[in-house]
């Protein structure tokens, strides 16, 4: 588990003040405090908890309410921006509190950590006095226990309690509103003499700032009440069939701020007997520009009524509506101050690309991670992930998701994400919140987020209900702060991964295609053994192999790619030094040194050159064409020298140019774009990885090899520049230097001189300047 878990607190607070003093003010009886065991062990890892225990008139066995005091954090942006000081203006408790507070008869704090027993039976769905109908409809739906917010908000919402909550993702949330409404509708069904028929005007409202959001909720409340009538109205689609479910009757209606506003307005949805509303992912309202609306939807609402109002943060806008609109609110705050945000189960990756080999590298990374389950890739624009969507299409199905296709579409869309038709998921943030999709293994940021928040609720599609997944976020050298910034403001820690390796690549392919050998029929395997029989004995495993190489679309054999650029054709080597045997540093111009004497052709070719991070070894990494670095790895090396082909990159000397590195150089880190001559190497039917084409690199441009070079990004060393002498300055600018100081030398095709007069770099072999190591007075034989 990438991210640290450390408090996570319960706190219920009235117009607080501050946690600490809420603990004197609102203090517990000495009541048992019943807290879930999973909750232990998957929510909370220490929890000072203090509970009070209100009279039992909600019906609900073992009513409990419980506070508890989250350890204050000082590192969490999310946190403090959500949550604290959500009552700053109003430090003191008010009458209505008191009077709440003074309910209890007892007053106690219960460290949970000190071994409160936890009854696992106080969350067992069976135990909690809910209706029958209830109950069997969660079960069905394995649904058997509350999770930690449902449990939190149960009790004082069937108090009548309204109340503001917030709770990691994939946590629950729906039904932690959904359970207490329904039963309170169903116990007021049961009760009356004469059913409600007919034209029943709407008990609950909840509102919902999309219409995926608002269509889940309505079928999270439709699955678990079957028996309640459950409408869910939003825009994109005719108003027909909303108006005629509303005609017809309903209990619950769902929707969004819009089209709710436009069936007010026309009279077809009458607010008149709502007794709840709900106001789910209040500040995703703000986002959105709904504000106005929603306000207008509230002021049409009769004031005698219950409000619970779900935020992951609290703007202004939130907080007054807060104050404006809900009666004495109940904070229940499962995320805490201090913590991370993520839930438990969600492993994080961050891999270092550039914009263009992010292209590259996405199908590889859905290979090897969600090694054939769902995934959802965010970017930044709906263009973005039209693109992206349509060039993944070539070797893994996948699909777009935005606000710019048609609500019919979405719906198709998403039906067959969820059905598993297609397995990757391209969308703008219009899914980030919110989206109930079972199964999501992986979670990728093709772009950095634009908040913690947004982060916190795109990670947050995997790892749901308990389940496990990974989220890995793609950055660039220039936002590397920004990732460290989100470590510390979402409180996790991210594994920093190289893209995957070829090798990886092929055996998490050659895994999946094993994996749905098992879904092939049976009359179909008999129909085949003949044929596989009578291969396997002329070739033996090869021929499964193969059948293996061809199912997984590497009918030949990938092309390799550096670990630098993530560029089709090239080879990533290590040059490492004895230091016993040579002399002064290693540095770039070490490297084009030494390749010049021990083989032209691999020097004139030159990529990429970084040198590694640790002092103790003398070495660098360097990028040379796939062919020329195997020619390379053939030849005789000088003593004490050694050189490698490697899979992952040791850690590299200024791994990352300052925030503002690709400000300065931005233009020709664009227009070192592409794969250029190396691209279409030598892969096989996959459609593209190695043939360039999984992510044709045709869109951004042909120049890195090819004449680009010496124009190339400021990390590469520019073509031809192994002969300059660039003496002084960064290593890593000494390529485009040299390409205008010594422009004969500087031309890739063009006549290479080998001109020591024009050699003002330093000898490989004694460290001097002005001479090259084939000229050293002092050349040792090799
Ligand atoms: N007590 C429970 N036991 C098992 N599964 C549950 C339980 N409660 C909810 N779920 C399931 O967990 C999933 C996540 O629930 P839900 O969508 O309400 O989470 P959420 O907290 O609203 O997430 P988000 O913040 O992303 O909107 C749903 O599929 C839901 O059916």
């Amino acid at each position: 588990m990438a991210c640290s878990s450390s408090i996570i607190g319960v706190s219920v607070y009235h117009k607080n003040p501050s946690l600490e003093q809420l603990s004197r003010k609102i203090a517990a009886p000495a009541a048992p405090l019943h807290l879930p065991r999973s909750a232990d062990k998957t929510h909370f890892t220490s929890l000072k908890v203090t509970s009070r225990l209100k009279p039992n008139s909600s019906g609900v066995s073992g009513g409990s309410a419980f506070v508890a005091s989250a350890t204050a954090a000082p590192n969490s942006v999310l946190s403090e921006n959500a949550f604290k000081g959500f009552f700053d203006e109003d430090n003191s408790l008010d009458d209505s509190d008191r009077e709440y507070s003074d309910e209890s008869e007892n007053e106690a704090s219960i460290d949970n950590d000190a071994g409160n027993a936890v009854d696992d039976d106080e969350l067992s769905i069976t135990k909690l006095g809910l209706p029958q109908r209830l109950v069997q409809s969660l079960e069905k739906r394995e649904i058997t226990r509350l999770f930690p917010i449902q449990r939190a908000v149960l009790v004082p919402a069937l108090e009548g309690r309204d109340i503001i909550a917030r709770a990691k993702t994939g946590t629950g949330k729906t039904l932690a509103f959904g359970i207490p409404i329904i039963k309170r509708l169903t116990e007021d069904d049961e009760e009356r003499i004469t059913p409600r028929r007919g034209q029943r005007l709407p008990r609950v409202l909840v509102l919902a700032p999309t219409r995926e959001l608002a269509k889940q909720v309505e079928s999270e409340i439709k699955e678990s009440a079957p028996y309640l009538s459950t409408v869910c109205v939003y825009g994109g689609v005719s108003y027909s069939s909303q108006q005629n479910a509303l005609s017809r009757g309903v209990d619950v209606v769902v929707g969004t701020p819009g089209r709710l506003i436009d069936l007010i307005d026309s009279n077809t949805l009458k607010l008149g007997e709502v007794q709840f509303l709900v106001l789910d992912e209040a500040d995703q309202m703000l986002a959105v520009g709904f504000e106005e609306d929603v306000e207008h939807i509230l002021e049409k609402l009769p004031s005698e009524r219950q409000s619970m109002l779900f935020s992951a943060t609290m703007p202004t806008w939130v907080k007054k509506l807060s104050r404006k609109y809900l009666n004495n609110p109940l904070t229940i705050d499962l995320v805490g101050d201090q913590d991370e945000k993520l839930a438990e189960g969600i492993k994080l990756y961050a891999i270092p690309t550039t914009s263009t080999s992010k292209r590259t590298i996405l199908g590889d990374l859905v290979t090897v991670y969600a090694k054939g389950g769902k995934t959802i890739v965010f970017t930044q624009t709906k263009r973005d992930a039209d693109e992206v969507s349509l060039a993944l299409t070539n070797s893994i199905t996948s699909e777009a998701l935005h606000g710019d296709i048609s609500q019919h579409q979405r719906e198709r869309t998403l039906n067959g994400f969820r059905q598993g038709k297609f397995t990757v998921l391209v969308a703008t943030d219009v899914a980030s919140r919110g989206l109930d999709i079972p199964n999501v293994d992986l979670v990728i940021h093709y772009e950095l987020p634009n908040d913690p928040e947004t982060f916190v609720h795109r990670s947050g599609r995997t790892g749901r209900a308990g389940k496990e997944g990974s989220a890995i976020l793609m950055f660039t050298n220039s936002q590397r702060r920004t990732v460290r910034s989100l470590e510390r403001d979402v409180g996790c820690k991210f594994e920093f991964v190289s893209p995957p390796a070829v090798e990886d690549v092929l055996e998490a392919s050659a895994q999946q295609v094993v994996a749905t050998l098992a879904g092939v029929h049976r009359e179909s395997v008999e129909f085949f053994t003949p044929t596989a029989e009578k291969l396997i004995e002329e070739q033996g495993a090869s021929a499964l192999a193969a059948a293996l190489a061809q199912l997984s679309g590497f009918s030949k054999p990938p092309s390799s790619r550096s670990l630098i650029t993530h560029e089709q054709g090239w080879t990533t080597l290590q040059l490492t030094r004895d230091p016993a045997l040579s002399r002064g540093f290693m540095s770039a111009r070490t490297v084009t040194g030494f390749l010049a004497d021990v083989y032209a052709t691999a020097a004139d070719e030159l990529g990429k050159i970084h040198i590694i991070a640790d002092e103790r070894v003398q070495g660098a990494v360097f990028d040379l064409p796939e062919e020329i670095a195997k020619e390379l790895l053939t030849k005789d090396m000088p003593p004490g020298n050694t050189v490698t082909k490697v899979t992952k990159l040791p850690v590299l000397q200024d791994d990352g140019p300052a925030g503002d590195f690709y400000g300065r150089f931005s233009n020709r880190e664009r227009s070192s774009r592409g794969a250029g001559s190396r691209r279409g190497g030598s892969s096989g039917s996959r459609g593209g990885w190695g043939g360039g084409s999984r992510f044709s690199s045709d869109d951004e441009g042909d120049s890195f090899r090819r004449g680009g070079r010496s124009g190339g990004s400021s990390w590469s060393r520019g073509g031809g520049s192994r002969t300059g002498g660039g003496g002084g300055g960064s290593d890593w600018l000494i390529g485009e230097r040299r390409s205008s100081r010594t422009p004969s030398f500087g031309a890739r095709g063009g006549s290479r001189t080998r001109d020591s007069r024009n050699f003002d770099g330093a000898c490989f072999n004694c460290g001097q300047s002005g001479h090259r190591a084939s000229e050293c007075p002092k050349k040792r034989d090799y």
